[in-house]
């Protein structure tokens, strides 16, 4: 069968969208793997269903491009948004639920901004961090993060003793003072990608946490692949609310790819 698809991608984290309101496809990890391969299908850093969920305006399903279902992916989320509000599903703002709970969006010039979960605690250690913005993340502070390879040593970190079973995105930050350089090594994915928004998020509240700001605060980022920022409030350094992931959110090309399997 033909299945009709949609590209998108959110400062480069590229992404293939399915409306599967009408239930065509169900988690298929070989089918979606197929369609996420930069030469044999689509291509794209993940997957994701868009589909009817009661008391939301649609379900976000989000896969890796290895296939697997994972946690929450904050620029395909903003990806989503972009293509529902294409498919007519809401105009300005919408609330849509996902793996990690109830996500509210708006589009704005930017792009899309997406509220992401709240954070409640932040672990802290020598010289990185750890905590789940929707998907765990590691966050260390480099000194030359350009001409860090970021393959070997993300790797080397995602599967250390440590997080090899359940697995960890990682996240390597410079300051420039006033914007972040991010490049991050993704789980699922098992290489760099140009932009990972559950990891910018999560390097803005660590560093946050490490320079003691308190308030709301928004902090610039700029990923291999294009500018985001992250909005968000904290009274103590270690519970963060309100915090918003921002930047584009766009549409690449859509098509029609035939499937042996549904
Ligand atoms: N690119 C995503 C993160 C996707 C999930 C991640 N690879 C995982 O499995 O934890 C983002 O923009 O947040």
């Amino acid at each position: 069968m033909k299945l009709k698809f949609y590209k998108y991608q959110g400062a480069g984290n590229d992404f293939v969208l399915i409306d599967n309101r009408n239930k065509t496809l169900t988690v298929d990890v070989k089918l979606f793997a197929h369609l996420c391969d930069r030469r044999f299908g689509i291509g794209g850093d993940g997957i994701m269903l868009l589909q009817n969920h009661p008391g939301f305006d649609f379900e976000m399903i989000y896969a890796n491009s290895d296939g697997r279902p994972s946690t929450m992916c904050g620029n395909g989320g903003r990806c989503i948004t972009a293509f529902a509000n294409h498919l007519g599903i809401f105009n300005a703002e919408t609330n849509f639920i996902a793996v990690d709970g109830p996500h509210y969006a708006k589009l704005t010039e930017k792009g899309v901004s997406l509220e992401m979960i709240d954070v409640s605690e932040i672990e802290s250690n020598s010289d990185f961090f750890v905590l789940n913005t929707g998907s765990p993340h590691y966050v260390k502070e480099v000194s030359d993060v350009k001409d860090l390879n970021v393959f070997e040593s993300g790797r080397s970190i995602r599967y250390n003793d440590r997080f090899k079973a359940e697995g960890i995105n990682v996240n390597f930050v410079e300051d420039k003072g006033d914007h972040l350089i991010v490049r991050t090594y993704e789980r699922g994915v098992e290489d760099e990608t140009l932009a990972c928004g559950t990891g910018v998020t999560a390097v803005a509240l660590a560093m946050m946490k490490k320079k003691g700001l308190t308030g709301t605060h928004t902090t610039h980022i700029k990923a291999m692949g294009g500018d985001l920022s992250v909005t968000a409030t904290t009274s103590d350094g270690n519970a963060f609310t309100s915090v918003f992931l921002e930047g584009p959110a766009d549409y690449v090309f859509e098509g029609e790819i035939e499937i042996e399997t549904v």
